[in-house]
């Protein structure tokens, strides 16, 4: 039985439980269970299925023994901003509502009434999303506040998968930040905005950052695996994982390629200024308290839909092949519209938005998935053009990591809008993150260095340079 270390990353399309161990020098990945996940209508709104979420991450840990894995230590990943509310039995007060959900439609603006948009940036140096945790929450304020006063424990999604684990209630920094309510300077939770909104600040939990040892399986979960483990913290905001993963940060822009595109650098400080306020940058923490200076452009969300539009009926490669066989279609869109955060149809709102801006309206699935890879290659353009005017300098390299690097086109698109060199890969960079932040704790690999290295040196990864016209 080999000896491993499980990540368990949860994207917003799908989760997936990898084993990791270091051999040869290299750090090696086996895929034990990959599972599809996606919104759910629940009491009225969009939720996350975590009772399902759940019940995967068991079938994928009962799957190790017969697949040869002995695991010593176990890391959970999801997306971020969402959470669970328990009551003083421990019990779900809430569900998992969806940051997709229209529930907080108007919420930041009733947050502005009671404390600037600028004062918010300050504090906490995290970017205007209308879904971040602080709005989800004044909505429960504002029309379910005996849910707020019942609350005994907020629970981030991966806090609370960790809960089902152990036991132990906490909230793990890298993804407490990302509700905008953790103040980027202290690291702690922005108790007085807490109070100036009203919100019950009773609830939260201590703020524990990234290679936390949690503490060992609840018995029951003991007996009905086999065996324990440690359940340690990994960067539980997913990105905050894939970006620890990120071969080299220096002079490189990363994008992290999934469900979203999260476009940025790696900073050791904070960085508020009035600029990054405009152009509606983040600081969202990252391992070792490191700073993910970052925005979040669409990404490819709009093609997983476009999909689901057409009914499956090809798979993410087949767009891929299509998109390039419509190379004369040029209509773009700006990806970072609200319109395509959560559209009934996908590709009629593209319809439509190209309609609206008098350019050619793509029919077939290669013209709508071209559209898209064009109009997110623009989109990067610009978050770089602004990533470049805040400091002062150019960047030569782009790394693109997550599922979204296997697409070469988009790939090639970047390099050539860009004029940049594009590395693509690792592909599972979150798990790789969540697994060398277990590596860290477990003091199998000294720092975020050394990391790093083992990453270099354990994946492939292709580069693209511009085709000049
Ligand atoms: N073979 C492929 N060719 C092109 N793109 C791909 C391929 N496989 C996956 N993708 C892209 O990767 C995306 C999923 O990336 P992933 O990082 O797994 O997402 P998440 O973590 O948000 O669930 C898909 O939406 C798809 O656009
Ligand atoms: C809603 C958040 O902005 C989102 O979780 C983003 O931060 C993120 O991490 C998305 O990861 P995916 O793997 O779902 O693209
Ligand atoms: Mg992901």
């Amino acid at each position: 039985m080999s000896k491993c270390s499980i990540a368990i990353d949860i994207g917003a399309s799908s989760g997936r439980l990898i084993a990791g161990y270091i051999e040869n020098s290299q750090l090696q990945l086996v895929e034990i269970h990959r599972f599809e996940n996606k919104l759910v209508e629940k009491n009225g709104h969009f939720c996350w299925d975590i009772e399902k979420l759940f019940s995967e991450i068991k079938t994928g840990i009962g799957r190790c023994k017969s697949q040869g894995f002995t695991p010593v230590s176990i890391g959970i990943d999801t997306w971020a901003v969402d959470f669970v509310l328990l009551d003083e039995n421990d019990q779900l007060l809430t569900d998992a509502v969806a940051y997709r959900d229209p529930r907080t439609d108007g919420m930041m603006e009733e947050v502005f009434q009671k404390v600037s948009k600028e004062r918010l940036y300050l504090e906490t140096g995290i970017q205007f999303q209308k879904f971040n945790t602080i709005y989800q929450l004044y909505y429960l304020n504002m029309h379910q506040p005996e849910v707020l006063q019942k609350a005994k424990s907020f629970l981030m999604i991966p806090d609370y998968l960790n809960f089902l684990l152990t036991g132990k209630k906490v909230n793990e920094y890298t993804n407490a930040t990302s509700t905008q309510l953790v103040n980027a300077f202290t690291k702690k939770w922005d108790i007085e905005l807490l109070n100036q909104l009203g919100i019950n600040t009773q609830m939260f939990q201590a703020i524990l950052p990234p290679k936390t040892k949690l503490g060992n399986l609840r018995e029951e979960l003991v007996e009905e695996f086999g065996f324990d483990m440690e359940v340690i913290l990994p960067a539980t905001h997913d990105t905050g994982s894939a970006v620890l993963a990120v071969p080299e940060v220096n002079n490189t822009i990363y994008i992290s390629s999934g469900t979203w595109s999260l476009i940025g650098v790696e900073n050791k400080f904070p960085i508020c200024v009035t600029k990054a306020l405009d152009y509606n940058f983040t600081n969202e923490g990252g391992v070792d308290y490191r700073y993910r200076f970052l925005k979040n452009i669409m990404g490819l969300w709009m093609i997983q839909e476009v999909k689901r539009n057409y009914n499956d009926q090809y798979d993410f490669a087949e767009f891929v092949k299509l998109a390039n066989e419509a190379n004369n279609f040029s209509a773009k869109v700006n990806v970072d519209d609200d319109r395509f955060l959560k559209p009934d149809n996908m590709i009629e709102e593209i319809q439509k938005y190209c309609m609206e801006t008098n350019q050619d309206v793509p029919n077939t699935p290669g013209e709508v998935a071209k559209c898209v890879f064009d109009s997110l290659a623009v989109s990067y353009q610009t978050a770089i053009n602004q990533i470049e005017e805040i400091y002062e300098t150019e960047f030569a390299t782009i790394n693109v990591i997550g599922g979204g690097c296997q697409n070469e086109m988009l790939n090639q698109l970047i390099a050539d809008t860009t004029n940049k060199e594009v590395v693509a890969g690792p592909v599972e960079a979150t798990a790789i993150g969540n697994i060398v932040a277990q590596l860290l704790a477990l003091g199998d690999i000294d720092d975020i260095n050394e990391a790093r290295n083992l990453v270099k040196q354990s994946f492939e990864m292709k580069k693209y340079q511009a085709i000049t016209a």
